[in-house]
């Protein structure tokens, strides 16, 4: 049976743009390695653009977006639009030379021989990086790109009425930073009226070229920062709604929630429709109360979640949506952010549990959730078969739970004044992986595809070893990894061996330009069959006199980097997970392994955006990572690592990992975190990231020196650690050989200089 019912629409914020098979990887890659032309390039992503709109159209959503596609990120995509791009990389304009301009655009992302990339970070707290904009006082932003316009009009062409995507400009500024050359105490966001000039422009141009509405994402006002900025936020909509000639405008958040007050100043200027997050924002709904609904303002309500994989409960979001028919004249159902997050289809899976299969919504899914909703809610679809989703199914293992339960406080404390083996001064050593070569990958592959024997492919990986421990043996290093040949991610390696992790054949996420990511399901309780990494770590040491780093990824960072159940908190979840790993180490230490590193790469990645929920992720966080490693001797000296160089958050909890030795990125922020360290009495092994791995560019001895004389005078000889900024796995052997030597070589000066 179905009712008439009000008239409502559907949408998603955006959908995974690499294509089914990872076509974008390859066309860019080939591009820059000389093999394909811009012509070709152009053609391969014309095509995926289509694809998606296809795809929506199929799955009957009705505002399809556009300009969502980007050859690297579209914080880039921004700047180069608006002409904010650094003196280093200006070059004589190129006026309709496309390959040059794709160069140009390339180079920006990856670096030249003598400009250094953008910075890369995290996109919030996602596992997807964007090139952060450098600006100055001087920076002249003006409209020098049509990227939104051409994709508009070849959508168009193609039979698609879209709605182009901007990133807003107060999250635009808020995430760029001051370039070298400005001022302490500038700030971006003080360029806010000269970007909406040229954003200005924009708009108008796309409402001549036909665009009915526009989206301005603002996911900054999920930050602390964003939700202090109202008023530039007023002032922004107030100057872009105030054009002639304007499409509708539509304001979009996510990530978290926005707040009454900056609810209330979209409701009050002239924007037509504001997006909200209704997953990860628990109190969308009460602010929107709070405000006496949007009335004449649409909403644009975010209900099936973009970032997890699970199926929707769909009784439950059509009851969210009636509420909300009640606080706006104008519904949309849509995804809570850009579908970007998740992979593109589930039925590219051929071998997921059945149990959990019916569980679960990739992209395609997802799509076709938010239109059922939308149906139902215009009295098009029964709630009838619409149903429940079947529950993800719950694996729980009663012994995990009793082990963790049995716990006591102790189990968590290594003695405070515990020694162990002295290295250095200044030992030197690498972050675990070396390079994933061709070879390598290929090998794995052909044992995938059942071509190679078991035994065959172990040999590809300890022929490896082998070279990779002679290597570091030649260059002289002191404290030795055995390369990490085995894993095809970091996570992904020991989600496939774990109890109560799912891994996916075809399920690619975009991490950061050409680089993806298949993260792994983790949806019931979690134990460890087996050791996962004791055979390769001791068959390296038995290769080498030289102790040799056993290598474990965290329980922060296998979390962060895997979609979760979200049944019980992710504190319980990182405590399994710990638990698993602390046997891993027991059984390392057992095989004579006399140094342990557990990666914390997303300790930062996953800290709250907003400060008021930031002490309790610590607590759980730092009391996993010391759940995982205080089962272990004295004796053993326990690493950790993390890869990010906003480190002021997290200083105390980096300290209360009571790891012995931290090696952090620092390369890039020239290591101020030392200083802060030394002030702070940090009385364990530092290793502040010498080098820059993300660029191939190889790092001389004497730009090595000079770091590690600055590291000296603050954290003293004695306890410093000698290493690159991160893993080696996305570079090659030529320049890691020569990085690595440069950089023993730097050390070897600095000890010799102190008489050592
Ligand atoms: N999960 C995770 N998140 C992370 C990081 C990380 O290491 N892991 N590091 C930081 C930066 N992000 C990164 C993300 C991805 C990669 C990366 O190198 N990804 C590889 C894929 C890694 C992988 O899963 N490799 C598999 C599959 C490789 C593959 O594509 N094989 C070919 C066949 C082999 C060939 O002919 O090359 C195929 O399947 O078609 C393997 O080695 O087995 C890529 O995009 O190229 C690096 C850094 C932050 N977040
Ligand atoms: C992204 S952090 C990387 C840590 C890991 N041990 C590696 O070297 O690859
Ligand atoms: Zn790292």
């Amino acid at each position: 049976m179905t009712t008439p019912g009000p008239t409502v629409r559907t949408a998603v914020h955006g959908y995974p743009r690499i294509g089914p098979d990872r076509e974008l990887k390859r066309a860019c890659e080939s591009y820059w390695k000389g093999e394909t032309t811009a012509a070709e390039l152009d053609e391969v992503s014309a095509r995926l653009r289509k694809d998606v709109y296809a795809r929506l159209r199929a799955a009957g959503v009705d505002d399809i977006p556009s300009n969502t596609f980007s050859h690297y990120d579209h914080v880039l995509d921004t700047a180069v639009m608006f002409d904010l791009v650094p003196a280093r990389f200006a070059s004589p304009a190129a006026a309709g030379d496309r390959d040059e301009e794709l160069r140009r655009y390339f180079a920006l992302a990856r670096g030249l021989q003598g400009a250094p990339p953008l910075e890369m970070t995290k996109w919030f707290d996602t596992n997807y990086h964007y090139l952060v904009p450098e600006l100055a006082p001087g920076t002249r932003p003006r409209l020098v790109g049509d990227k939104p316009v051409a994709e508009f009009l070849e959508a168009a062409e193609a039979g698609y009425r879209t709605r182009p995507v901007l990133v807003g400009p107060l999250t635009f500024l808020m995430l760029s930073k001051p370039a070298d050359e400005a001022p302490p105490g500038w700030e971006p966001v003080e360029l806010l009226d000269q970007l909406l000039d040229a954003y200005g422009q924009l708009l108008v141009r796309l409402g001549e070229v036909g665009a009915e509405q526009v989206r301005f994402d603002e996911p900054i006002l999920a930050t602390d920062a964003g939700r202090r900025a109202t008023d530039r936020l007023g002032h922004a909509y107030r100057t872009l709604g105030a054009l002639t000639g304007r499409p509708r405008i539509l304001v979009s958040s996510y990530f978290g929630s926005i707040g009454a007050e900056a609810l209330r100043v979209l409701k009050e200027s002239p924007v037509e429709a504001v997006g909200l997050d209704l997953v990860t924002d628990a109190e969308g709904i009460a602010d929107l109360a709070a405000v006496s609904g949007l009335g004449g303002t649409g909403l644009v309500a975010g209900v099936v979640d973009g970032r997890n994989v699970w199926r929707t409960d769909v009784p439950a979001a059509s009851a969210t949506l009636g509420t909300l028919l009640a606080l706006t004249d104008e519904l949309t159902v849509s995804t809570s952010c850009s579908l970007m997050h998740v992979p593109l289809d589930l039925d590219a899976e051929t071998s997921l549990p059945p149990e959990l299969r019916g569980a679960l919504a990739f992209a395609e899914q997802k799509a076709r959730e938010v239109v059922l909703l939308g149906r139902m809610l215009s009295g098009q679809a029964a709630e009838e078969g619409a149903g429940s989703p079947p529950p993800a199914p719950s694996f729980t293992d009663a012994r995990v739970r009793a082990r963790l339960d049995a716990l006591r406080p102790e189990a968590l404390e290594r003695p405070a004044d515990r020694d162990v083996p002295a290295v250095g001064p200044l030992a030197t050593t690498t972050i675990g992986s070396f390079p994933q070569t061709s070879e390598l990958r290929r090998a794995r592959a052909a044992h995938r595809r059942g071509e190679t024997t078991r035994e065959e492919y172990d040999e590809v990986l300890r022929r490896e070893i082998d070279r990779v421990i002679a290597l570091q043996e030649d260059i002289g290093l002191d404290v030795l990894v055995h390369g990490e040949p085995e894993r095809n991610d970091m996570v992904q390696y020991f989600a496939e061996q774990l109890e109560g992790f799912a891994t996916t054949e075809n399920g690619w996420v975009q991490s950061y330009g050409s680089r993806c990511v298949r993260p792994p399901i983790l949806f019931g309780d979690v134990s460890r069959p087996r050791a996962m990494t004791v055979e390769w770590t001791s068959y390296a040491q038995s290769r080498t006199d030289k102790p040799v780093k056993g290598m474990l990824t965290g329980p922060v960072t296998m979390l962060a980097w895997s979609f979760v159940r979200t049944d019980q908190p992710l504190g319980d979840t990182a405590r399994q997970v710990a638990l698993a790993l602390r046997d891993e180490a027991a059984d390392l230490e057992r095989a004579g392994i006399r140094h342990i590193q557990v990666d914390e790469a997303a300790l930062r990645e996953l800290l709250p955006l907003r400060e008021e929920h930031r002490a309790r992720y610590l607590e759980w966080a730092v009391g996993a990572f010391r759940l995982a490693t205080s089962g272990l001797s004295p004796s053993t000296t326990v690493h950790t690592h993390m890869c990010y160089s906003e480190f002021g958050a997290v200083v105390g909890a980096v300290e209360a990992l009571d790891a012995d030795v931290t090696s952090i990125e620092a390369a890039r922020s020239r290591m101020e975190l030392v200083e802060e360290l030394g002030r702070r009495g940090y009385k364990r092994g530092i290793g502040p990231g010498v080098y820059d791995i993300h660029s191939p560019r190889v790092p001389s001895v004497e730009e090595i020196e000079a770091a590690l004389r600055l590291a000296v005078r603050h954290v003293g000889p004695e306890r410093l650690w000698v290493n690159p900024d991160c893993g080696l796995k996305t570079r090659g052997y030529e320049e890691v050989g020569q990085a690595l030597r440069n950089m023993v070589e730097a050390a070897r000066r600095v000890r010799a200089a102190l008489g050592r």
